[in-house]
């Protein structure tokens, strides 16, 4: 029997008002004896309630736990209240979804992704990226059983939080760049349909910049559904390459270095403009893409100073070693990263 598993939801809904309609959602899919809801303090009041107020018309028993970190004790709380016939919706922004989707993977039970926002790519994808000591990035979990996006409250959200979730997109462009390149250099195992659908969900973005805007549901929607896309690419090949590279790496080090980071986009997006730079890409046109949807493209925007950027792309071949990338076994040297972060503009 083969081991190589490709896991995808078994329903997607990305519809404004859709929130409301979970209690059949759950009925339909016999995911009705009982809901443990996993959401944030502010995500309870924009996502919870409504889904609470369903279940409740309908008589279904639902608990609710609110997390704010995507840490190890988060997950543990959430597990003991776990029990086989509980299914899980993680309703909020990606650390919530992280927490319902591994907490469910361990106990071997159904979990439902509500996004509030849409800044991430792990809203579909099977893994999760809990930060602990010895790791920053993503492990393996599960696939939702189904994805319930509404796209009313998705484009209500903060529009950085939309431009957090294009610029992830984005960086699709390096990500596949270092994943050919470690195909090439290190016979790394490489799927041309995960890539090309990588690509083709970065471009969803790229070729729609004049129609992502602040407060609009069918920008929500563009974004909601190249993010699907995005994390079918990760489903397809079984682990977060079509989606992170070295821009990676470069935010998993900012991670570490900072007390405070950026949102993960953010700081991917910065991470592609300098990882372009060093693949000899067109990084000028990552930058412009950046820009028309907003996200930032320079440090100072997003408070980070410059020592930890030069910090971080010293650091960041480190992160992940098994994973080759264009930072190469030894990464870059002080010098170079100061004239990289320069002549890109990051600094
Ligand atoms: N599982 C995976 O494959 C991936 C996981 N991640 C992880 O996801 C996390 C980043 O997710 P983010 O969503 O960027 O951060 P986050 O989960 O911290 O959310 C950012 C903020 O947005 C708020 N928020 C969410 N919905 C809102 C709404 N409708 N209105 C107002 N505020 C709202 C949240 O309360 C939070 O304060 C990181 O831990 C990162 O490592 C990132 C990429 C992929
Ligand atoms: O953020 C991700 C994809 O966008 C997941 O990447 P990592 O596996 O590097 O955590
Ligand atoms: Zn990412």
């Amino acid at each position: 029997m083969s081991n190589r598993k490709i896991q995808m939801p078994r329903e997607v809904y990305i519809d404004p008002g859709i929130i409301n309609d979970t209690a059949d959602i759950c009925k339909s899919l016999h995911l009705d004896k009982k809901i443990l809801i996993v959401t944030g303090s502010h995500t309870y009041d924009i996502g919870a309630v409504p889904v609470i107020e369903s279940l409740e018309k309908a008589d279904i028993d639902c608990d609710v736990i609110k997390v704010d970190k995507a840490s190890f004790e988060s997950i543990s709380e959430v597990e003991e209240l776990i029990t086989p016939d509980t299914t899980v919706l993680g309703i909020g922004g990606g650390k919530v979804i992280d927490v319902a989707k591994l907490s469910s993977y361990n106990q071997g039970v159904y979990f439902v992704s509500m996004p509030t926002t849409a800044s991430h790519d792990g809203i579909v994808s099977p893994l999760a990226s809990i930060k602990n000591p010895n790791s920053s990035t993503s492990a393996k979990a599960h696939s939702p059983i189904a994805v319930i996006a509404d796209t009313e409250i998705i484009a209500q959200s903060p529009f950085r939080l939309l431009s957090a979730g294009c610029a992830d997109l984005i960086s699709n462009f390096t990500a596949i760049k270092d994943w050919k390149l470690a195909h090439r250099l290190k016979n790394a195992p490489f799927s041309e349909s995960a890539a090309s659908l990588s690509i083709m969900s970065a471009h969803l973005i790229t070729d729609n910049v004049s129609n992502i805007k602040p407060n609009l549901e069918a920008s929500a929607r563009i974004v909601m559904k190249s993010l699907f896309s995005g994390g079918m690419a990760i489903s397809i090949a079984g682990t977060s390459r079509p989606a992170s590279g070295s821009e990676h790496l470069f935010s998993h080090a900012l991670d570490k270095i900072l007390d405070k980071p950026a949102l993960h986009g953010e700081q991917c997006g910065i991470g592609t403009i300098l990882m372009m730079y060093l693949h000899d890409g067109d990084w000028r046109a990552i930058k412009n893409s950046l820009k028309a949807v907003q996200a930032p493209t320079t440090a100072s925007e997003i408070g980070i100073a410059e020592e930890d950027i030069i910090e971080a792309l010293m650091v960041a071949h480190k992160i992940r070693p098994e994973r080759y990338t264009i930072l190469g076994d030894n990464g870059i040297s002080k010098e170079a990263a100061y004239e990289l972060a320069y002549k890109t503009g990051v600094i």
